[in-house]
């Protein structure tokens, strides 16, 4: 089947002569969830960019659902939501206008239960009248997921969705991305952890300093990980690790407010999931997940190192 997102060759050199993006060749399939994870500063932000037609490429095409994102930008833009990482506008307007005047943008028609649907999917349906300003850093991030649906997009762009974001909105968005899927979104989410990669993604790339590492399927690139540490901060401290955890190499670290899972990334099954399952089923809060710090970075260096080998 012909790709929803194609890109080849695709190149960015900023004005200040900072390469940001080396010829990145890739295809996203129809249905797929795909993340790219990377670094900060790794070009991922740009890439997403230049596909909704923020920023100009230097190189390269790019072809949304059979239409040329540069010549035939107002198609190719129609068919692409995208959720950016902050809120920059519309502080004194309700919730429902602005989504209503996101979907007027795009020159479809207005559709109140439509919208009306959408904003209780995102639980922002009692605050349809509130003002933007009036909300909590999280309602913001839902507001924008909400713009970025209004218009019926078949691909939706989620740009670091858990920066900054608590673990129940988190969890909310991670159960969205997966009832789009089933109805035929194509989602491409950017992110630094591993495990949000892991959860979402059917497929994930690898980049670092503008280049696209690798591509692969989640449970490959999974293998190559080797063993991991992944500390979870509890919301409340505890002084032994309770029975129920016992299918887990868990530690108490930090006088009892971090759990450390050690799990082994080559696995078929990290138990990442099915940890943070049983934690929620007996009533363990936590407030946020962290791997070693040089997972990410080892990945890096390990693909790298692969790479000048194969070349040598
Ligand atoms: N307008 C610009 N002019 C010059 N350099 C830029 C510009 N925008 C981004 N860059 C640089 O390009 C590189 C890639 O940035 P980009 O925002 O795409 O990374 P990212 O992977 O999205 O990182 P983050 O997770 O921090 O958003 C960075 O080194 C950044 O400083």
């Amino acid at each position: 089947m012909e790709p929803i997102l194609s890109l080849a060759g695709v190149g960015k050199t900023y004005g200040s002569g900072h390469v940001a993006l080396k010829s990145v060749d890739l295809d996203i399939a129809r249905g797929e969830i795909f993340a790219l994870l990377g670094p900060n500063g790794a070009g991922k932000t740009t890439l997403i960019s230049i596909v909704c037609g923020i920023v100009n490429p230097t190189s390269g095409t790019i072809t949304v659902d059979g239409h040329d994102a540069i010549r035939d930008y107002r198609a190719a833009r129609s068919r692409i939501g995208l959720v950016p990482q902050e809120l920059a506008t519309d502080a004194f307007e309700s919730v429902i206008d602005t989504v209503r005047f996101s979907r007027g943008l795009f020159g479809k028609s207005r559709n109140d239960a439509y919208l009306d649907q959408l904003l209780k999917d995102l639980s922002l349906y009692e605050k349809r009248n509130a003002k933007i300003l009036e909300l909590s850093g999280g309602m913001k991030r839902r507001v924008l997921i909400a713009k970025a649906l209004s218009h019926e997009p078949d691909i939706l762009f989620l740009d670091e969705p858990s920066a900054g974001v608590d673990v129940s909105l988190r969890r909310d968005m991670w159960k969205l991305v997966h009832r789009l899927r089933d109805r035929g979104v194509t989602i491409i989410l950017t992110t630094h952890y591993i495990e949000e990669a892991e959860e979402m993604a059917d497929r994930v790339g690898v980049i670092n300093k503008g280049e696209l590492l690798l591509v692969e399927r989640k449970t490959e690139l999974m293998k190559k990980l080797g063993k991991r540490e992944m500390d979870i901060a509890l919301t409340d401290p505890m002084t032994v690790v309770p029975d129920e955890l016992g299918d887990w190499q868990l530690s108490l670290e930090d006088e009892g407010h971090k759990l450390r899972y050690v799990f082994d990334a080559q696995a078929e099954r990290t138990g990442i999931p099915s940890l943070l399952r049983k934690l929620g089923e007996i009533g363990i809060g936590f407030k946020d997940l962290e791997t070693s710090k040089s997972s990410l970075e080892d990945i890096f260096v390990d693909l790298v190192q692969d790479r000048q080998g194969a070349a040598a």
